[in-house]
């Protein structure tokens, strides 16, 4: 069986193709500046579990309308030339959707009908910067694979676990009865993959966890027996940690300053908080490796917003490590969480007295899969596990069909 990942964004597309049962990976992709005249096209072809070296990788620089012009340009590259891993289109079994929000409908991965597209619909108000390009992926898989299943999988899935106290807010409860405001949370498939993998590395199935997401956006998660008690994104993408572009928690009031005495639109607001905030308000970087530089070279911005984007998260690490009355491990992924040695250094400085001690040897070196960053007095483990949404969103698709 073949099945295709798509993670459809506004203006991008990233795609995986796997063969099943063995979950090998067979190609990925990623097409960018979709609606521009210099859209690019990034497509490889996997030699075991690692893309292949630049070989067998593909660069294409063209116009691209739309996401429909996108996709039909990589079913050729899947279908023709030496990136070619399929013979025609009807060899794809499965296409597996992310969709980041399916509100409360949806506590499950599902089989795509017309209802649940119409509800994906629905829920474009709740996510106006995902969905609706999501919900264009689907359609647009649907013409170029129409003898596939399709099926979504839900970035909110993962946290319907969540107890009502820890998912309301504190508002008339009309709010939430007709309105349906409350915490939703995201990453959720990021987050149930890497607590799958950590409890298994732990030989506990009843772990209980804090799963740190690090990449452009940035959740964390408090996960005990696989299931999800809290998470700090809420009824959208914006609450919670520091991250690229994004600003994280933040006093209301200063929402209320900024649309009345300062005369600030609610689009302009959005604006602000969505892609003006985070790491790059604070520094003029958003991309953590720019930020790196700038501390190696004594920026005191790029010290301060180190400082706060640490601070924040061992902030949840306390509170999360009382709402799962223990900790067994903290788990760090994604981008940044991946990949950046002075976050993980910062987060878990002087943290002894709370059981977390970090080897600083070990997080400096670099190697693939899952590395147990842990010292010897650490009473809770300290984890890097790599995150892979895509065969995650494969894997629920398997279940799901079977
Ligand atoms: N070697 C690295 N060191 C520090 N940060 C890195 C490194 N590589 C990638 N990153 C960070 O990871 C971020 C992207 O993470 P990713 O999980 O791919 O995000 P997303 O899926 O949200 O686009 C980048 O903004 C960059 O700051
Ligand atoms: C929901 C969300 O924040 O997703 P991303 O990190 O891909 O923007
Ligand atoms: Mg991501």
């Amino acid at each position: 069986m073949n099945i295709f990942v798509v993670n459809s964004g506004s203006s991008s597309i990233k795609y995986q193709l796997f063969r099943w049962p063995t979950e090998q990976p067979v190609c990925t992709g990623l097409v960018e500046r979709i609606g521009q005249e210099q859209a690019t096209i990034t497509h490889k072809v996997f030699d075991g579990q690692q893309p292949a070296a630049d070989a067998t990788e593909q660069k294409r620089t063209l116009p691209l309308a739309d996401h429909e012009a996108g996709l039909r340009e990589v079913v050729r590259l899947l279908t023709e030339g030496e990136g070619r891993v399929i013979q025609n289109p009807a060899d794809i079994d499965v296409v597996g959707h992310r969709v980041v929000h399916g509100g409360e409908a949806f506590a499950a991965t599902t089989l795509i009908t017309g209802e649940v597209k119409a509800e994906i619909r629905r829920l474009f108000a709740l996510a106006p910067l995902h969905n609706p390009a999501n919900s264009l992926g689907i359609e647009v898989a649907e013409r170029l694979f129409p003898q596939a299943r399709q099926v979504a999988v839900f970035d909110t899935a993962f946290h319907q676990t969540l107890p009502e106290h820890a998912f309301r807010y504190a508002l008339p409860e009309a709010l939430y009865t007709e309105q349906r405001i409350r915490k939703y949370g995201f990453h959720g498939t990021s987050h149930q993959y890497v607590a799958a993998q950590a409890a298994a590395y732990l030989h506990n199935p009843d772990a209980r966890l804090i799963t740190i997401h690090l990449g452009n956006g940035c959740s964390m998660a408090a996960v005990r027996g696989g299931r999800a008690l809290d998470t700090t994104m809420g009824f959208g993408p914006l609450a919670g940690l520091v991250m690229g572009t994004r600003s994280g928690d933040l006093d209301p009031s200063v929402l209320l300053h900024l649309l009345g005495p300062l005369g600030y639109s609610a689009e302009q607001v959005s604006t602000l908080l969505n892609k003006e905030s985070g790491m790059l308000g604070l520094t003029g970087f958003s991309d953590m490796r720019d930020i790196g530089r700038a501390l190696a070279a004594g920026d005191t911005r790029a010290e301060l917003a180190y400082m706060l984007y640490a601070y924040r998260i061992r902030q949840y690490i306390g509170a999360y490590t009382a709402v799962l009355g223990g900790l067994d491990a903290i788990v760090f992924t994604a981008g940044v969480g991946e990949n950046d040695v002075l976050v993980r250094s910062r987060v878990c400085q002087d943290m002894d007295f709370f059981g977390l001690q970090l080897d600083e040897e070990l997080n400096q070196q670099r190697r693939p899969g899952l590395r147990d960053v842990s010292g010897p007095d650490s009473r809770a483990r300290i984890l890097i596990i790599p995150t892979n949404e895509e065969l995650e969103i494969a894997r629920q698709c398997a279940e799901l069909l079977a």
